[in-house]
């Protein structure tokens, strides 16, 4: 089989998750042979450096322009804070550049939709990084709902609770910080893989704190045939136990840690894991090693001609961006 063509990385942010998804890719068993991380750029070109150290990046730059203006660079991902995700993806699609952009891509389907049919226009890939939905253990969910052994789905629960209200970027009105946009998306894109369609209607509460952003939230969907999902998220309890189950009237998924990045599910006849090898740098968040198969499915994408991800596509991002927008009416948030 010929050589692949190697994937030149450019990355914009020298921060947590850019650490993570650099640390994970580079523990893909191909790293070498079909990707790079060619380019570090952040707001200071001495972060970037030491950052380029880190992961052989041969290229440092003082300014995320740098990256777009690269011709060396084929892919950018974007891991900064909410408040750059549009700006950065179009500045990247417009260079030409294809994209991965960290979640959120934007507050509203609206400028969302943006970006999406931008890049659809310039026939460039883009990726808003829901990274769950890249973990094989996800594609062995949707088998195991689709191939009937549950028996009929009615009822699906998520809770995602960690006391994240005191960081910078989620307590902050001006940084888009809040709960939903940046914890409540796993709740959301975890019934949308399961029952694959717009809930018909949309309960929903949550806490605004003195900034005007939400700290915890509760929601209901409510499907056709009475089935249902009940989400419970929050940024200010202790770590409690992040679960998802799917009930059907034969039989139930339960994921019982991390729901949105498991390490294994308990299918109805097997028990499917991923391991996942540490990288080079250690990594900030639970599971970061997970991020390697959202690298891994961009590559598999561009060099097969795919701009429209099966796995989270245009349609996946307009369902759940969409849901956003209602449960943000109904709460009273707006950025
Ligand atoms: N998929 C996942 O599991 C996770 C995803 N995320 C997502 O990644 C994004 C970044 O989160 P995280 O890495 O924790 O954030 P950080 O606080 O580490 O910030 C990331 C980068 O954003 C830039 N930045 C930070 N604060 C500001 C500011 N006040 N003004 C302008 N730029 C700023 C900096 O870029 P520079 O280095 O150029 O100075 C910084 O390095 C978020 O959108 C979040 O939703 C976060 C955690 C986990
Ligand atoms: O996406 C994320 O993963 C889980 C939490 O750390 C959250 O703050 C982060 O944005």
């Amino acid at each position: 089989m010929a050589e692949e063509k190697v994937l030149n990385w450019g990355i914009c942010g020298a921060g947590k998750i850019s650490n993570d998804f650099c640390s994970a890719m580079m523990t893909l068993s191909r790293y070498e042979r079909e990707h790079k991380i060619t380019a570090i750029a952040a707001r200071s070109q001495e972060k970037a450096q030491k950052f380029a150290d880190i992961f052989e990046a041969p290229k440092a730059y003082g300014s995320y322009k740098d990256v777009a203006n690269d011709p060396d660079i084929e892919i950018v991902y974007i891991g900064v804070i909410h408040t750059e995700h549009v700006r950065l993806s179009m500045m990247m699609l417009e260079a030409g550049k294809h994209v991965v952009c960290e979640k959120p891509l934007a507050p509203t389907w609206q400028e969302c939709k943006k970006v999406l049919d931008y890049a659809k226009e310039k026939k460039l890939l883009f990726l808003e990084a829901v990274w769950s939905r890249f973990f094989p253990v996800y594609d062995a969910i949707k088998d195991e709902v689709n191939s009937g052994n549950l028996g009929d789905i009615s009822m699906v629960t998520t809770q995602f609770c960690i006391p994240i209200m005191s960081v910078e970027r989620l307590c902050r009105k001006d940084l888009m910080g809040g709960v939903l946009l940046d914890i409540g998306i796993y709740c959301i894109q975890f019934a949308c893989h399961v029952y694959g369609e717009m809930p018909e209607k949309i309960i929903a509460t949550g806490s605004l704190n003195e900034e005007g952003v939400d700290e915890d939230g509760c929601v209901i969907l409510l499907y056709s045939g009475n089935r249902k999902a009940s989400l419970v998220y929050s940024g200010k309890t202790a770590s409690g136990n992040n679960t998802a189950t799917i009930m059907g009237s034969k039989g139930q998924i339960f994921i019982d840690d991390c729901f949105w990045c498991p390490k294994s599910v308990k299918l109805t006849d097997t028990t499917l894991e991923n391991k996942i090898p540490e990288g080079p740098s250690p990594y900030n968040f639970y599971n970061s090693g997970g991020l390697r198969y959202e690298a891994d499915h961009a590559f598999k994408l561009i060099r097969s001609g795919q701009l429209d991800s099966p796995k989270y596509g245009y349609k996946d991002v307009e369902m759940i961006h969409k849901i956003i927008d209602e449960i943000s009416k109904q709460i009273g948030l707006k950025y």
